[in-house]
């Protein structure tokens, strides 16, 4: 584990902050550590940002009652000893021990305090030390003016460990929040960070690292902590690479793929290069006999099975080769564009044994048969891959405010590894073990790039199934390649540039850079 992977509420922040001090740590000299490190990245940036900012000089402090704002404090006296022109907004009547020393030190420097918005001058820049994970209740009255005031400046506003008024765990905003465009968190990621509520109000989020020991992370979060950051180190761990010299295309794992219909031809493409691109030693695709000519003419690599079709024009059933059955594949994915008149082969593939990832009209397939008492039944591997509207639909008393709670949950009562699609996919498997995918980019809210990774999530499990591996991984490795692909593209082509055949394309590219 790294610490760039360590995910932490606010409770397990304090436990493991808790130990640092007990072990002799001064808490006055943490302060000053940390606040020097922001100061630094704070200047960093700053420099980053001179072309649209020129004098930048002027920066306005606002300062909270707890040790959020102390660490504001301490960064107000080094940015004035290092020539900025520095004004503080400090409303509090009452301030924690520490915080209150520094304030008095700030004054006694000289630099400008304030108690009322309206005489902070007009800044270059803010910090917000307001609130960090103390903010235990609704923000209301003078400081929840005060938030949508300065707000409402659109200045660059740096926020200290988290944007003021955002719940430390959830991310929910807690009556207001400030808008920040840069958020220094310290330490550790922190859970709220990472949900989806909360990007509208992070802006750009940059891990502080000060150092805190791993004993004691893994002494509040156990040696193996339950919520975590993808980053490259568990892919590298999960994909398939390097070959082994003497593989063969059915060692390499034999992916089936049932989806398609007459009305939604352009899925089943779209699934079928995603496959493509995971190196899946043999590809098949189960499709409405109609569109069986369009699939070969994009796919020639892939084995395209043409299915009997409802008058609708989706497959009606599942007809595979002379000598094959379901149990002939290492794992099927079952879904995008199916429509719901598949439903006989969805049962049909949910009875099979092999492992088996269900999408799109697979998931409301589900949902309209009983999700918890269907997928109950299954012995093998399950996954799957609602957005937020399916998720709703398959676990409709589930609430989804708090995204990681809801896939914990949806895993546990089916059994599946659920992974929920949205700005930051979270996954979960049935005992609670949790990936969040913190990088991924607003190119991706197109329509077909869901399909996009069914099938590249369907070609690294066929290839890795049967080797040690958890599934969680492999499906936060999908999630993961598929986002940097995203991000990949949109930094050539723009947010608007990356629709889902682009994206295909790029996959391949990302593995070039591990
Ligand atoms: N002490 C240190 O050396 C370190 C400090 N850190 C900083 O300390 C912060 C946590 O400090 P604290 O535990 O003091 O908490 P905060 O500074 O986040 O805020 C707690 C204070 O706000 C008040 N408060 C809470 N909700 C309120 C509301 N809705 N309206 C008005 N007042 C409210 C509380 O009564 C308390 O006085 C972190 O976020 C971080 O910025 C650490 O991250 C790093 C180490
Ligand atoms: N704002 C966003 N930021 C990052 N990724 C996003 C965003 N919106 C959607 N995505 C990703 O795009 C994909 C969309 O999938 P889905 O909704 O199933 O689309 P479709 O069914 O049309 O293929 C998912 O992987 C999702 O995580
Ligand atoms: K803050």
């Amino acid at each position: 584990m790294t610490k760039e992977q360590v995910i932490v509420t606010a409770a397990q922040m304090r436990d493991i902050e808790g130990r640092i001090f007990a072990a002799g740590m001064p808490v006055a000299a943490l302060m000053e550590k940390v606040a020097g490190l922001i100061s630094d990245s704070f200047a960093r940036r700053r420099q980053r940002l001179q072309a649209i900012i020129p004098q930048g000089q002027r920066v306005g402090i606002l300062v909270g009652p707890g040790h959020n704002g102390g660490d504001a404090l301490v960064v107000a006296r080094e940015l004035h000893f290092r020539g900025y022109q520095v004004w503080i907004y400090q409303p509090f009547p009452k301030l924690k021990e520490l915080t209150s020393q520094h304030f008095q030190y700030a004054q006694s420097l000289g630099i400008p305090c304030f108690q009322e918005l309206d005489k902070l001058p007009n800044c270059d820049f803010l910090i917000d030390g307001l609130f960090g994970f103390g903010l235990e209740r609704e923000i209301t009255d003078t400081f929840a003016a005060a938030i949508n005031y300065f707000n409402d400046w659109n200045k660059p506003i740096f926020s200290i460990d988290l944007p003021s008024g955002l719940h430390t765990d959830t991310g929910e905003v807690l009556g207001t929040a400030i808008r920040a465009t840069h958020t220094f968190c310290l330490g550790l990621w922190k859970q709220g960070l990472l949900q989806e509520q909360a990007l509208e109000y992070i802006g750009q989020a940059e891990l502080i690292d000060f150092d805190i020991p791993l004993a004691d992370i893994h002494a509040v979060l156990g040696e193996v902590p339950k919520i975590k950051r993808i980053t490259k180190t568990t892919v590298i761990q999960t994909l398939p690479l390097p070959r082994s010299p003497i593989t063969h295309k059915y060692k390499a794992g034999h992916l089936l793929l049932i989806c398609g219909s007459k009305r939604y031809a352009g899925g089943a493409i779209l699934t079928g290069l995603g496959a493509r691109a995971s190196g899946i030693g043999m590809l098949s695709i189960a499709v409405p006999e109609s569109i069986k000519p369009l699939l070969v003419s994009h796919l020639p690599e892939a084995l395209i099975i043409g299915c009997p079709e409802t008058e609708t024009g989706a497959i009606s059933n599942l007809e595979l080769p002379e000598k094959t059955d379901l149990s002939s594949f290492t794992a099927i994915a079952c879904g995008p564009g199916l429509t719901k008149d598949a439903t006989p082969i969805v049962e049909q593939v949910i009875n099979s044994e092999v492992p088996l990832i269900l999408d799109a009209d697979a998931l409301n397939i589900v949902a309209q048969l009983g999700t918890i008492s269907t997928l109950q039944k299954r012995q093998t591997t399950t996954v799957l891959t609602p957005h937020t509207g399916e998720f709703h639909r398959l676990f409709p008393d589930i609430n989804y405010t708090d995204r990681v709670k809801a896939v914990q949950t949806a895993a546990s009562q089916t059994g599946a590894v659920v992974l929920l699609k949205g700005a930051r996919t979270a996954i979960s498997n049935p005992q609670g073990v949790v990936w969040i995918n913190s990088e991924s980019t607003p190119a991706l809210a197109r329509g077909g790039s869901g399909d996009v990774l069914t099938g590249l999530m369907g070609g690294l499990l066929a290839q890795v199934v049967n080797k040690q591996v958890n599934i969680e991984d492999v499906v936060a490795t999908a999630a993961w390649w598929h986002s940097q692909a995203g991000i990949l593209a949109a930094a050539e082509r723009t947010e608007l540039g990356v629709d889902a055949f682009t994206l295909t394309q790029y996959l391949m590219r990302v593995l070039l850079d591990i």
